[in-house]
C-alpha cells in the first residue's frame, strides 16, 4: 500500500494544477482575502501618512523601534475574552513552535523593554509603525491586516505621560488639517470601574474582563452585555452599578459618584488641567462609557472619534501598569496608544483632506539615436548625482509616447541627446512648463534648473 500522502488526492491535486498550467490559466492576481496591495499610488499615500506619524513622534523626542510581525503566541494568550485574542492569526511552525502574527504592537514593546534589562534608561519614549493581523471569520468580510502607529512611554507613573501622548495625537491631527471641531477624544479611567466593582465586592482582577464586555455596549444589545456580566458572576446590583457608572459625562458627576478623594477623579482632573497647558482641552470629553476593549489597561483610557459619529474609533490608548509584570518582568508604569491606518484615511477622504501626491521626477532623458545611449546614461548619472530625479527612456520611443511619459512622471524638463547637438557638446532641453526649447551645453545642464 502507498503511504497516505501518496494516495489519489496527491495525484489529483497535481493533475488538476498541471491541467490548468497547460491551458496557461492566469494565477490569482488579487491579494489574499483581507489583505491589501499598495500599488505606487496607494504606496505614496501610505508613505505620506507614515511620514506624518514619524514626524510627530520625532517632534516629541520619541525613538523608533521595530519588532517582528511574527511573535510567540504566548504574548497574546490572555483569558479576558478579548476579540483581539479570539481572532489570533496563530499557527504551529515547522519547528513545532506556537507562533502568531501580532494583532497589536503593545505586547511586543513590553517584550523588547524587558529584553533591554534593568540598564534601560527610563523613561523610555518609543514609537513604531507596524502591520498587525487578525483572523476574522470571513462572514464579516473585514480586513485582516492594518498598520498601526504606536507611541508609548515607559517609566512615568503620572498622567503627565497620557497628556503628552494626547498632545502628540492632537498635533498630528492639526498637521493634517483637522481640529477639535472634527475630532473628539473620549477620556475615562479603568479606576472608575475598579471603584464600582470594589463597592460590590467584586475582585479587582475582574476589571479587565468586565471592561472587555462593557466595551461592547455600543455594539451589542444591553441584554447581551448583562448576560455576559452575569456569566462573570456579577450580581444584578453590581451590573446596575456598572451601567450607571458608564453614564458619567462630567468630573463633577464623577466626584459625586466616587467621592472627592477618589483616585480616578483626581487623575482625570489633573489630566484635563495639563491638557489646558497644551491647548488641547477642547478635544477632550470625559465619558465613562469609553472603556476600550483591551484587558490590560489599568488607568486612564481614551479613544478618538469623528464628531459626526459616523466612523469607528480612529485611535485608542491608555495606561497599562501591569503588563510588564504579567510577563514576569520588573513592573513598570506604562502608557501608550495605537493609531490605525484605515479609519483616519476614511476620515481624510470625507473631509477632502487627502493630499495630491503625484509621481514626480525633475528630468526625463531620451536619445534620438540608439548609438548615443551611453551618452544619455552619462547625462542621467550626472543629474542623479546632483540630486535630480531622472526617468531615463530605455528604448527608442516615438515622441508622442515621450511627451505622454513626461506627463505621467511630472517631469519639468525633457532632455534629448541628439547626434548633431552632441557633436557640438550640446543637448536639447525642453522646459515642459514654459514650453520653450533650447540647446544647452552638457556642463551647463545643472545650472539651468
Ligand atoms: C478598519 C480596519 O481594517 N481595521 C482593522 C484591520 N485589521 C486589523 C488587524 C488586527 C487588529 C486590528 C485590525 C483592525
Amino acid at each position: 500500500t502507498t503511504a497516505p500522502e501518496q494516495t489519489g488526492t496527491q495525484d489529483r491535486k497535481v493533475g488538476v494544477s498541471k491541467a490548468q498550467d497547460s491551458k496557461g490559466a492566469l494565477i490569482e492576481t488579487q491579494p489574499v482575502r483581507g489583505t491589501r496591495d499598495f500599488a505606487p499610488d496607494d504606496y505614496r499615500l501610505r508613505q505620506w501618512l507614515f511620514g506624518e506619524f514619524e514626524a510627530v513622534s520625532r517632534l516629541f523626542g520619541f525613538e523608533q523601534f521595530e519588532t517582528p510581525v511574527l511573535e510567540s503566541e504566548e504574548l497574546f494568550v490572555r483569558k479576558a475574552g478579548e476579540e483581539i485574542t479570539q481572532q489570533l492569526y496563530n499557527f504551529e511552525d515547522k519547528g513545532g513552535r506556537r507562533v502568531a502574527l501580532r494583532p497589536e504592537l503593545t505586547p511586543s514593546l513590553a517584550r523588547l523593554i524587558l529584553a533591554q534589562g534593568a540598564g534601560l534608561p527610563l523613561p523610555a519614549k518609543w514609537f513604531s509603525i507596524g502591520q498587525c493581523w487578525r483572523y476574522e471569520r470571513t462572514t464579516r468580510g473585514r480586513r485582516r491586516e492594518h498598520f498601526q502607529w504606536n507611541m508609548d512611554i515607559v517609566g512615568v507613573p503620572g498622567v503627565a505621560a497620557e497628556a503628552e501622548l494626547l498632545a502628540a495625537i492632537a498635533l498630528f491631527l492639526e498637521r493634517l488639517g483637522m481640529s477639535a471641531q472634527d475630532i473628539v477624544i473620549k477620556v475615562s479611567s479603568r479606576k472608575v470601574l475598579q471603584a464600582i466593582l470594589e463597592r460590590f465586592g467584586v475582585p479587582e482582577d475582574a476589571v479587565g474582563p468586565v471592561s472587555v464586555i462593557v466595551d461592547k455596549m455600543e455594539k451589542i444589545p444591553l441584554e447581551k452585555v448583562e448576560e455576559e456580566l452575569t456569566e462573570l458572576g456579577l450580581s444584578k446590583e453590581a451590573m446596575d452599578g456598572i451601567v450607571a457608572a458608564t453614564r458619567i459625562g462630567t468630573l463633577e458627576e464623577l466626584q459625586q459618584l466616587l467621592g472627592e478623594g477618589n483616585e480616578a477623579s483626581q487623575e482625570l482632573q489633573e489630566l484635563f488641567s495639563i491638557a489646558e497647558g497644551y491647548g488641547i482641552a477642547e478635544y477632550l470629553q470625559l465619558d465613562t462609557s469609553c472603556v476600550r476593549g483591551l484587558a490590560y489597561y489599568t488607568g486612564v483610557v481614551f479613544e478618538g472619534r469623528d464628531r459626526a459619529g459616523q466612523l469607528r474609533a480612529i485611535f485608542g490608548g491608555g495606561r497599562y501598569d501591569r503588563l510588564l509584570s504579567t510577563f514576569g518582568g520588573q513592573a513598570q508604569p506604562c502608557a501608550g496608544f495605537g493609531f490605525g491606518d484605515c479609519v483616519i484615511l476614511e476620515l481624510l477622504q470625507d473631509k477632502g483632506l487627502v493630499p495630491e501626491l503625484p509621481h514626480k521626477v525633475e528630468d526625463l532623458v531620451m536619445v534620438l539615436d540608439e548609438q548615443l545611449r551611453s551618452k544619455a546614461a552619462q547625462i542621467a548619472q550626472r543629474l542623479r548625482k546632483a540630486g535630480r530625479r531622472v526617468d531615463l527612456v530605455l528604448e527608442s520611443k516615438k515622441m508622442k509616447w515621450v511627451f505622454k511619459q513626461a506627463e505621467r512622471c511630472g517631469a519639468e524638463r525633457l532632455i534629448i541627446v541628439a547626434p548633431d547637438e552632441w557633436e557640438r557638446g550640446m543637448v536639447r532641453v525642453k522646459d515642459l512648463a514654459a514650453r520653450e526649447e533650447q540647446d544647452v551645453a552638457v556642463d551647463a545642464l545643472l545650472e539651468a534648473q
